[in-house]
Parts: structure tokens; C-alpha cells; sequence
């Protein structure tokens, strides 16, 4: 709304700058007071629950709600985090200045502008975890990805192909994206879930974004960054640059190098797969209880915590970088005494990769700058530790920790230990350092000396014992007496102030120090202030030191907490290879073990996996028994021996998987507006258009999203799919309560028939939680049910259901004959069944499906059967097939 009828000045210059500013809320600043106006008053006041009123604007009344200036950390945060962009509008000039020069209001800019992804204030950021913004381009099925974590000073390009963005985006997890204006009402539906945020097209224009690149890196190609290649990428990180220069409005002097980001060199996990996992946060409330990350991090270090979730976000592809972080885990866990020393060292070192961001950009203190002082103090002490132990990985990490003993030496001389929050009030330069600060200091205290001696003699002079001196902000230094001693007070006093009880008065001598120690105060003040600004560029100078030095320590505190957790947990160091086999003795499942009932113990299994004998493994059992369980912990043993863990096992062979894919059939999404099963199928031709030999795939209850017949029709032929169809030939763990997919054990010589035993002691199933060989017979669904609590009277009719139901497939069965009565071994059986289903494919779906045969079905056969509609009028057939359907409705 920007009024151009008559309007005040000040809303004038509001409505200017909000134009400026579009999609953004801005806060005013007025006074001691962020005001907002208009529309944004209407959404601020229902967002933060603040009163709404009125403003007189040249005879209307524009809308108006605010708070206090010292609020702001309070409330900027929280609109933030609703995920709107904020504006901040501070006066940049002394009202007195505005004066002077003949204006009517003060002069106001905005000053930072924070969005979910761009921000650096301790409030909005979880310090265990990277906020990252990213930025796309598209250039045919080719996108030109850009992300970057302002807060950490990390920034990164990737080319990737339309496909394969969904697993990209999982991995980083942006809390913003942005995307060319252009692209708006063009936009795949799954990008539309996150925060976007269009940028204007002109952006995207020519060489705009590669210059602004190579200005602020200071160099005339990308080529020394090893991304000059990456050209619609560019136009990303331009317009990711513009963007965050805009908002920041500081030279963002911490983004000191970007790299290549190649997912080739990761795992791809999608992110499906990363929920159904429940990798970092949980499928119930998406929190971190019951998650992976919640039993891996035992990092000591912020900058540990979040290098640990990267990882754990994109483990690694290639064996030698995996062994060597294996191989570092092992040497820690073995030596326990030298682990301890770390964690106690590493405690102490404070998240100095934000920090230099904020020190970098000037949205900092002396407290921060203290704070990297004490936690570079931590290097000698860290890398003492490693003097006994022969690693190449933790040798590298030691060379990389370089001391930076002159910065820590300048920050020591520089600023005292326990320095104030704020910059702008003194307090904060240690004596000695500056002499002209010394002398400053020297004149204000002594003048404070020399008061309180005025002090002492008026009132010895005056026989005033009760005579004060104090001090305000209207006018200074004044003489306070007290209404009893009144009369005693010379003329020489000017009387300044009547209170109830007192007067208050100044004299010329008083005035004369007043001005000496106020002046002397007051530059001190902004003598400190420059002090530390030249203090603070210094250390800034050395961001991409400290920034290297982060990433060695993030690294040794991910690989100590590994060690730490595997010799808490019990686990072992896992043999990761370049073949194909999966051999996993004693898996457990991390998060599981962890939460059982007291006593009740986690029962260990087996699991083997190759391209030749065992490819499929269909796992059956009843309900609860432990399928899913089995195939998530075989998924996370993977994972963790990829990411560089031990594993929870007694031994684990690991070949390296290049993609892990985890289906749940039926997952919810409605949030996403779709049917479940829609759901499940996308996610299903997403796997098979993408998975290869080297792929682990985990399907749990696929197809149940859909009626019986239909889902176990998809289930089969997904199974045999990936059995059949080369490239695919993927190992896959299939977990199903269709227990016709056993007699694809017959049929494909590559897949193998598991359950999860359990055993029936009187008319209840008793767990055992052991995976054994061979299909299970039986779902207990009724046991299960019963277990659970349903009601007697429901038990006992669906026992006389399912009896029904059984009774009667038989029937259809002994008609058709089964497969056992026609072939006289397995593999003839097999033979059979895999003709049938070549030659005949209404045949073998019978017989597939002989168990689950609606009883509707054989009445319906029946009358049939004994219909001759030769000897009918058509009349009787009108009424037969009325009463058919009548049947089946
Ligand atoms: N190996 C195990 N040791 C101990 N407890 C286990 C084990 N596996 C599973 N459980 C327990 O059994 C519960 C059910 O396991 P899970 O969800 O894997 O069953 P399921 O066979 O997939 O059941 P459904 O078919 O109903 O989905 C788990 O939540 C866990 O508490």
C-alpha cells in the first residue's frame, strides 16, 4: 500500500522503503521503537500477539504495531521462524545532524534483512546443525545447483540432473531456495514443499553472476576453485551471492572459497529413504528421539555435531576414503586413554567456525572474539595428543590444526578476559594496550577521585554532612541537599531542580570536571569501539585459517565420537570392500537395542546379500514379529560402515552400495495431498528407473496400499523385475505378509524365502525374533490382534471368518489342483508355476491367488456351473443375472 495522496513525511519515507523491499516485513525504527505499518501491522500484530493501533497519516489512520527496540532479538527471531524474510530500518543519523542539516526526519537504511536461510544470529540457528540456502538453474534436464551456509562461511556448486535434485536437496536440507522469477508457475510439485523464494530474472542475465564471483573472490576465473566448469551453476551462485549480499548489506569477507560438490562421490539416499530410515529426525514427530543421529553424536564440538549430520546425510561411495576413516575409528577405540584426553580437550573449544563468520561480517562483540582466543588456546593442547598414534587420516588432521599463536596473542593483548556484550560502551580494552586510551581512562577516573573530593569539602564547608553528588543524563553533575539543611546552602549554588524532599544544584568548579570526564568518557568510548574494529578486521584476515582449522577439528571430534560410541555400544569395525556381498553376523539394530523394555533383550540376526545366490530375500512372518525391523537395521549397518562407524554386529562384511532405497508400503503423505498408494507406486518406479547391482533396496509391505489382488500382483512383479531385469539385479530385502511371493523362490533361482520365527503356545504367538530360512505359513494377524486387546467377541468371529475363508479356497484349490498334488517335487512345482505364468498368465493368477479367493466368487461359479442358457428365456436370464449381481453388491 504505498498511499500517494497526502501523507506525513515519516510515513512517506516508510512507504519508500518498503517499496524497496518487497516481500519482506520491515521494522521501522522510531525512536526507542521498530514500528510496522499497513498490512505488514495487521500480520506482525496476529503473528507476535501484539497490540494493533493507529497512526495519524496526513488525516487517515494507517494501521501501526510495534515494540520496544530491545525486543527485537526477541521477536525477529520468531517471525523468522514462521519463515517470513524480515527487514531491519534503523536511523542511520543523529537527530541533532538531521536538524543541522534542515530536515525534518532523521535519515533511516535498512540494515540487515534475515530470511530462513540467511541469517547469523544464534537465535534462528541450531548450533549442531548447517542452515543452508540453496539456488537453482535449470539448463535443459541439467541443474546448476548452489548452496552455502552463511553462518559457517561453506559454499558449494553442483551440476546434477533433474532426477537426481530430489536426493541432492535431501542431502542439504535447505530452509530456502531460490529460484528464477520465471520459473514460478513452472515448478515440479516436490520443489514447491520447501521455502522458495524468486528472485528477479535480470539476475540470471549474461556474465552478472560469474562477475559478481570473481569480484568478491578477488580473482579473474573459478578455475583455482575447481568449478570453472560448472556453468549453470554459476548463474546459481550468482544469484545466490547477489542475494546474500543484498540481505546481508556487509562484505561477507568470510566467504573466502567455493567448492565442487560432487554427488558422485556420495551415496544416494533419497529422501524416502532418508525418513523411512529415520536418519535425523523421526516418521512420528519429526523430532530427533528414536532417530540415528540421536545414538551417533557423541561429538564434543558444535562444528563436530554438524559435520557428524553431514555425514550422516551423504555417506561415502569409494572405498578408500571410507577405510581410512575406519581405520582412524579403530585406532581411537582402541586407546582409550588418549579418546578421553581428546573429549575432555575438545569440550573446551567453543564453535569458532561461527564465530569468524560473525567476527568476518561485523555482527559480532569482544565476548566472541574472547571466545575464539580461548578455543584456538585448545590447538596446542589437541594436537599433543596425537604425537603417539600412527593414522594417516588423524596425521592429516594434525597437520591441518595450525596453532594461529599470533591471533591469539593479539586478541590476548587487546581485550580483557570478561569484556562487556556491547561494543559501543567501553569496558572492553585491556590497560596498556593504547596509550591515548590509558590517558583517556586516567582523566575520567581521576575526575571521578576529583568529584568526590568536591563532594567532601562543600559538605565540611557547609556543614552539609548529608550533601550528595549525582549524576543524570538531563543535566549532569549536580549537588544534592536535602530540604533539612536548606537554609544552609551558599548563593554560589544555581538551583537546577525541587524535589519533595531536596533541591538539586550545580556550580561552575563542578561543570568544569563534569566536562573534562565526560568528554574524557566519551571518547574513550568510541577509542574503544575503534580499537576493537581494527581488532576485529585483524582476526577476520585469518577466517579461512580458522575456517580450515574447524573443519580438522569437526573431523577428529566425528571420528573420537564413532570410537566412543562403538566401545559404549558394543560394536564392531565393519570390512567394508569393493564386491557385491552383504554379511552381516549378529546385526542389531541401533536405535532399537537402545529402547527396548528393561529386561526384554534385543535379539540379534543374520543377514546375506549377494548378486548371485541370495539377491531377494522375501521375509515373511506374522505381525510384529520384527521384518521391518531386520530390514532397517540391515539398511543402517550400511550405512554406518559407509559413513566411517563401527557397526552394531559381531562381524559385517560390507560391498559397497551406491544407493540405498527404503519403500514402506502404504507410508503416509497426505500432507503432500496425494493417496498413499500413489505414493507408494511413484516411489516404486523411482527405484526400479534407478537402482543398479550395486543398490541395496529395502521393501517393506509394498502394495498393501491397494486391494489385496492388486497389491500382491504389483509385489510379485516388482520382485521379479529385479530379478530379471538387467541393469537392476539390485539386493533387496522384500518384507510381506503375502506369503505367495514364497513360490517366487521356485521360480527365480536368486531369491530366497525367510521368516521371522515364532511360535504358538496355546492360541498365542510367542516372538523369537529369529530370522530362519525358509516362508512362514501363518499370519497370527488374530493372535496378534488379540494381544493387542480387541474385544473377545471379535476375536472369536474372526477366527469363524477366517476358518470360512480357509475352507473354501481349499475348495477352489482342490478343483484347480495344487501345485503340490500336480508336481511330485519343488522344482517341478517351480517349473510349472513359472510356465503358467509365461504361457498362461489367468491360470497362474489363480493359483497364486488360491488363498485370498472371495467366497462371492465360488456362489457366483456355482450358479453358473449349473445354468444351461441354451435352455433359458431371456427373461430368466434377466433374473439370474439380477441376482448375481445382487451377490456380488
Ligand atoms: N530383533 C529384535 N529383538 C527384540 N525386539 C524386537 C526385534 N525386532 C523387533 N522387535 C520388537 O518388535 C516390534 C515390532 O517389530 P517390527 O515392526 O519389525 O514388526 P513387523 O514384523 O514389521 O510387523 P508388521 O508386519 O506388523 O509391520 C519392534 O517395535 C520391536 O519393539
Amino acid at each position: 500500500m504505498s498511499a500517494k495522496k497526502k501523507q506525513t513525511p515519516l510515513m512517506r519515507q516508510y512507504f519508500k522503503i518498503k517499496d524497496e523491499h518487497p516481500g519482506t516485513i520491515l521494522l521501522f525504527r522510531v525512536g526507542d521503537f521498530y514500528e510496522t505499518f499497513a498490512d505488514d501491522a495487521q500480520l506482525v500484530s496476529k503473528e507476535l500477539g501484539i497490540t494493533l493501533t493507529k497512526r495519524n497519516n496526513g488525516g487517515d489512520q494507517t494501521p501501526l504495531a510495534g515494540f520496544p527496540y530491545h525486543a527485537l532479538d526477541n521477536y525477529l527471531p520468531k517471525l523468522v521462524k514462521k519463515g517470513y524474510k524480515v527487514a531491519v530500518c534503523d536511523q542511520t543519523e543523529d537527530p541533532e545532524e538531521a536538524k543541522k542539516a534542515g530536515r525534518k526526519i532523521v535519515e533511516r537504511e535498512v540494515t540487515e534483512i534475515t530470511t530462513p536461510g540467511v541469517t547469523m544470529s544464534e537465535k534462528l540457528l541450531d548450533h549442531k546443525r548447517n542452515n543452508y540456502i540453496a539456488s537453482l538453474h535449470w539448463d535443459g534436464s541439467t541443474v546448476g545447483v548452489a548452496f552455502s551456509d552463511i553462518s559457517t562461511g561453506e559454499f558449494a556448486l553442483s551440476h546434477v540432473d533433474e532426477k537426481n535434485l530430489d536426493s541432492l536437496l535431501a542431502a542439504i536440507q535447505p530452509s530456502e531456495i531460490l529460484v528464477q522469477q520465471k520459473k514460478k508457475n513452472k515448478l515440479d510439485e516436490k520443489l514447491t514443499h520447501h521455502n522458495i523464494s524468486y528472485i528477479e530474472d535480470w539476475v540470471y542475465d549474461g556474465d552478472y553472476g560469474y562477475n559478481l564471483l570473481t569480484e568478491h573472490f578477488e580473482t579473474h576465473s573459478l578455475k583455482g576453485f575447481g568449478v570453472e566448469n560448472l556453468k549453470v551453476a554459476h548463474v546459481a551462485a550468482g544469484s545466490l551471492m547477489h542475494y546474500m549480499q543484498e540481505t546481508q548489506k556487509a562484505y561477507l569477507r568470510h566467504l573466502r572459497r567455493l567448492y565442487a560438490y560432487e554427488s558422485s562421490e556420495f551415496m544416494s539416499l533419497d529422501a524416502a529413504t532418508k525418513r523411512n530410515l529415520e536418519l535425523t529426525a523421526s516418521i512420528q514427530e519429526g523430532g530427533t528421539d528414536g532417530t540415528l543421529i540421536s545414538i551417533l553424536d557423541d561429538t564434543c564440538t558444535a562444528m563436530g555435531g554438524r559435520l557428524l549430520r553431514r555425514w550422516i546425510m551423504r555417506p561415502l561411495k569409494r572405498l578408500k576414503p571410507v577405510q581410512q576413516r575406519l581405520d582412524a575409528v579403530e585406532k581411537l577405540y582402541k586407546n582409550t586413554d588418549i579418546r578421553q584426553t581428546l573429549r575432555e580437550e575438545l569440550e573446551q573449544v567453543g564453535d569458532m567456525e561461527r564465530l569468524i563468520s560473525r567476527i568476518a561480517v561485523g555482527r559480532t562483540n569482544a565476548r566472541d572474539v574472547v571466545q575464539l582466543k580461548l578455543s584456538l588456546a585448545q590447538i596446542p593442547r589437541l594436537k599433543s595428543q596425537f604425537s603417539g598414534i600412527d593414522d594417516p587420516l588423524l596425521e592429516n588432521i594434525s597437520s591441518r590444526l595450525k596453532l594461529l599463536i599470533e591471533v591469539q596473542e593479539r586478541i590476548n593483548t587487546a581485550l580483557k578476559d570478561d569484556p562487556p556484550a556491547s561494543v559501543r560502551d567501553g569496558g572492553m580494552i585491556e590497560d596498556g594496550f593504547n596509550d591515548e586510551l590509558d590517558e583517556l581512562r586516567d582523566i575520567a577516573k581521576n575526575g571521578k577521585k576529583y568529584i568526590a573530593k568536591i563532594k567532601d569539602d562543600l559538605a565540611k564547608e557547609h556543614n552539609i554532612p548529608s550533601l550528595k553528588i549525582g549524576y543524570n543524563k538531563v543535566f549532569g553533575y549536580y549537588i544534592e541537599v536535602t530540604n533539612t539543611h536548606k537554609d544552609k546552602v551558599p548563593e554560589s549554588f544555581i538551583r537546577k531542580q525541587t524535589l519533595v524532599n531536596s533541591e538539586r544544584y550545580i556550580t561552575p568548579e563542578l561543570k568544569e570536571v563534569e566536562e573534562k570526564v565526560l568528554s574524557a568518557e566519551e571518547r574513550s568510548k568510541t577509542l574503544e569501539y575503534e580499537l576493537f574494529e581494527e581488532l576485529r578486521l585483524y582476526v577476520a584476515e585469518f577466517a579461512d585459517d580458522v575456517q580450515q582449522v574447524s573443519h580438522a577439528i569437526a573431523e577428529l571430534d566425528c571420528l573420537q565420537g564413532f570410537a566412543e560410541i562403538a566401545f559404549r555400544n558394543n560394536y564392531a569395525k565393519p570390512e567394508v570392500g569393493d564386491h557385491e556381498e552383504i554379511d552381516i553376523k549378529k546385526g542389531r539394530h541401533p536405535v532399537v537395542e537402545k529402547s527396548l523394555p528393561m529386561g526384554e533383550p534385543f535379539i540379534p540376526n543374520d543377514i546375506k546379500l549377494d548378486n548371485d545366490e541370495q539377491q531377494i530375500l522375501i521375509i515373511t512372518g506374522p505381525n510384529m514379529a520384527g521384518k521391518s525391523i531386520i530390514l532397517r537395521q540391515t539398511g543402517l549397518i550400511v550405512l554406518l560402515a559407509q559413513v566411517g562407524s563401527f557397526v552394531p554386529a559381531k562381524e559385517a562384511k560390507i560391498g559397497l552400495v551406491d544407493k540405498i532405497f527404503t519403500r514402506v508400503g502404504a507410508s503416509d503423505n497426505l500432507a503432500a495431498g496425494e493417496s498413499t498408494f500413489l505414493v507408494e507406486m511413484n516411489e516404486a518406479a523411482n527405484i526400479l528407473n534407478n537402482a543398479t547391482p550395486r543398490s541395496l533396496i529395502l521393501l517393506d509391505e509394498v502394495g498393501r496400499g491397494t486391494s489385496t489382488f492388486d497389491g500382491l500382483s504389483i509385489a510379485w512383479s516388482l520382485a521379479e523385475y529385479l530379478h530379471n531385469h538387467a541393469p537392476v539385479a539390485a539386493k533387496t530385502l522384500f518384507a510381506t505378509h503375502y506369503h505367495e511371493l514364497n513360490e517366487l523362490e521356485q521360480m527365480y533361482e536368486r531369491t530366497k524365502n525367510f521368516n521371522v520365527q515364532v511360535k504358538e503356545h496355546d492360541d498365542k504367538v510367542v516372538f523369537l525374533r529369529k530370522l530362519i530360512p525358509g516362508g512362514a505359513d501363518h499370519s497370527y494377524g488374530i493372535q496378534v490382534a488379540d494381544m493387542a486387546g480387541l474385544p473377545q467377541v471379535v476375536i472369536e468371529r474372526a477366527k469363524e471368518i477366517l476358518k470360512n475363508l480357509e475352507s473354501h479356497s481349499l475348495d477352489i484349490t482342490n478343483k484347480n489342483g495344487t501345485i503340490e498334488n500336480e508336481a511330485s517335487s519343488k522344482k517341478e512345482a517351480a517349473k510349472n508355476l513359472s510356465e503358467k505364468v509365461e504361457k498362461q498368465p489367468e491360470t497362474s493368477q489363480m493359483t497364486m491367488f488360491q488363498t485370498h479367493v472371495d467366497p462371492r466368487i465360488e456362489t457366483v461359479l456355482n450358479k453358473l456351473e449349473a445354468t444351461d442358457p441354451n435352455r433359458m428365456t431371456p427373461i430368466e436370464a434377466l433374473m439370474l443375472i439380477t441376482e448375481l449381481k445382487r451377490l456380488v453388491d
